[in-house]
């Protein structure tokens, strides 16, 4: 590493772009510059005393829509131990002062270190890493000798699409014990750690980053927003083939209405007349139907129904739940001014202003989503979605959730923006419709759904999202 000449060629790779691999140094460039020392520290006696050290610190279990791992509570940059302070010192002397010949960068004494431990179905989805002024990522594996792909936990990389937004994995490098792996934090530095596969072997690493003067970042990406549509007349035997009467009766709907009033939330069980459940199940199981994977990486992961291959069947059901005679039942259960019908139930007469929009009167509109959920899927909370409406109505149908648990990932989260604190869970349950009004300032993810949902017959499940608007 000290040698000039060393040093001058991976400069050259550096600022070529070239692919160089010199001694047991890599670089390359693709999809975005990263590097990896192989046998960083030459000194196996130390390897094993590291590890001791780490082993003796707390760790702590993250848990959120992003990742699920542990870290160790202590602050590597001021645990006083000596195999610690001797990486750390190596990391943060030497190593910085290579990175910044190398790559130009004049990176700064900031120490920002700490230690991860990944599990089995452990995961960290997709990300930039950009967070004010870190500029070089890296991260030291401390993994067991015979770590092998089929072990998961792969450092991912991704290209990006014509938006900047994270495409596909392009790039997987697996964990090596005394590996050393770098890279360039940027726009486009998307990466992720995939999720630990064996039940056996953990995924032990200290990683950080080094920081230098800011770069100057491009407009995060904003999607357009999905459009609503104003309810349908349908005949009226569809509505009611569907929906099971006892939610037709007005004392029951006021007492939901009440509740729901309280809470913001229902979960309305047996919701459809069981034969009609039954076909909806056999029809959305069937095998030629297509379904559309749903990305960008850093913001969701899963596969949505193309409703031109769907059976008449799922699409009768959609026409239920968007109908008018169902608009003018969610009214009834939620006080929501859904339908011209439905009596205003706010006293402060708060919904009737809300809903004139320069004197013109806006008409209540939805979107329906058919969606499956299987191993690997998720949705992530997003700070710069835009949202045009304070208020919005959640609808959800889960469908083939039979053995599902909780452990499994998959259920709804939402949260209050800027907190990590959960506000309420919904759980995928058989033939239940959960509504759930939220304001701008609530988020939700779906969480990812880890290895072990593979146990379920099914291999995951169903649901309908329907989100209403006043
Ligand atoms: O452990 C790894 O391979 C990557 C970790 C990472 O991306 C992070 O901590 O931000
Ligand atoms: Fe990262």
């Amino acid at each position: 590493m000290k040698s000039c000449n060393i040093t001058k060629l991976f400069k050259e790779s550096y600022s070529d772009k070239t692919e160089t691999c010199k001694g047991c140094i890599n670089f390359s460039h693709q999809p975005f510059f990263h590097a990896v020392i192989n046998n960083f520290v030459q000194n196996v006696e130390f390897l094993q005393q590291l590890q001791e050290e780490l082993s003796e610190l707390t760790f702590t279990e993250k848990n959120n829509d992003l990742y699920k791992f542990y870290q160790s509570k202590e602050d590597l940059k001021v645990v006083d131990l000596p195999y610690i302070n001797a990486l750390r010192s190596l990391i943060y002397k030497d190593l910085k002062e290579w990175i910044t010949d190398i790559t130009g960068i004049e990176l700064v004494d900031t120490v920002d270190l700490s230690c991860a431990k990944y599990q089995y179905t452990d995961t960290l989805l997709c990300h930039d890493d950009e967070l004010d002024d870190r500029r070089i990522a890296f991260i030291y594996y401390l993994v067991p000798e015979k770590w092998t792909k089929e072990d998961g936990g792969a450092l991912d990389l991704f290209n990006v699409n014509e938006n900047g937004q994270p495409d596909a994995t392009v790039k997987s490098i697996l964990p090596v014990r005394n590996n050393f792996a770098f890279f360039e934090v940027n726009a486009v530095s998307y990466h992720q750690v995939a999720e630990v596969l064996t039940e056996d072997k953990t995924r032990l690493s200290i990683s950080g980053w080094f920081h230098g003067p800011p770069v100057e970042r491009p407009e995060p990406y904003v999607e357009s927003p999905v459009t609503l549509h104003p309810s349908r007349s349908v005949d009226e035997d569809t509505f009611y083939d569907w929906i099971n009467p006892a939610y037709l009766d007005p004392v029951t709907q006021s007492e939901i209405q009440e509740k729901f009033e309280d809470d913001s939330e229902i979960e309305l069980t047996d919701f459809l007349l069981p034969e009609k459940y039954e076909e909806l199940k056999t029809a959305i199981q069937e095998t030629n139907l297509e379904w559309k994977r749903k990305g960008p990486a850093n913001k969701r992961k899963y596969s949505a129904l193309d409703m031109n291959s769907a059976p008449e069947i799922l699409k009768n059901c959609l026409d239920f739940l968007q109908s008018d005679a169902f608009f003018l039942v969610l009214s009834n259960i939620t006080g929501l001014k859904l339908h011209e019908l439905a009596s205003c139930s706010d006293s402060d007469g708060e919904t009737s202003e809300n809903n004139q929009n320069n004197g013109e009167e806006k008409i209540p509109c939805c979107h329906s989503e058919v969606r499956k959920w299987n191993h690997g899927n998720y949705t992530l909370i997003r700070d710069t979605d835009c949202t045009t409406t304070e208020f919005e109505l959640d609808s959800l149908l889960h469908i083939c959730c039979e053995g599902w648990s909780e452990e499994y990932g998959g259920f709804t989260s939402y949260i209050a923006k800027g907190e990590d604190e959960e506000l309420l869970s919904v759980y995928p349950t058989e033939n239940s419709l959960s509504l759930v009004y939220r304001d701008k300032g609530t988020l939700k993810f779906v969480k990812y759904l880890n290895h072990k949902v593979t146990q379920m017959p099914t291999k995951g499940f169903y649901d309908i999202l329907s989100v209403y608007r006043e």
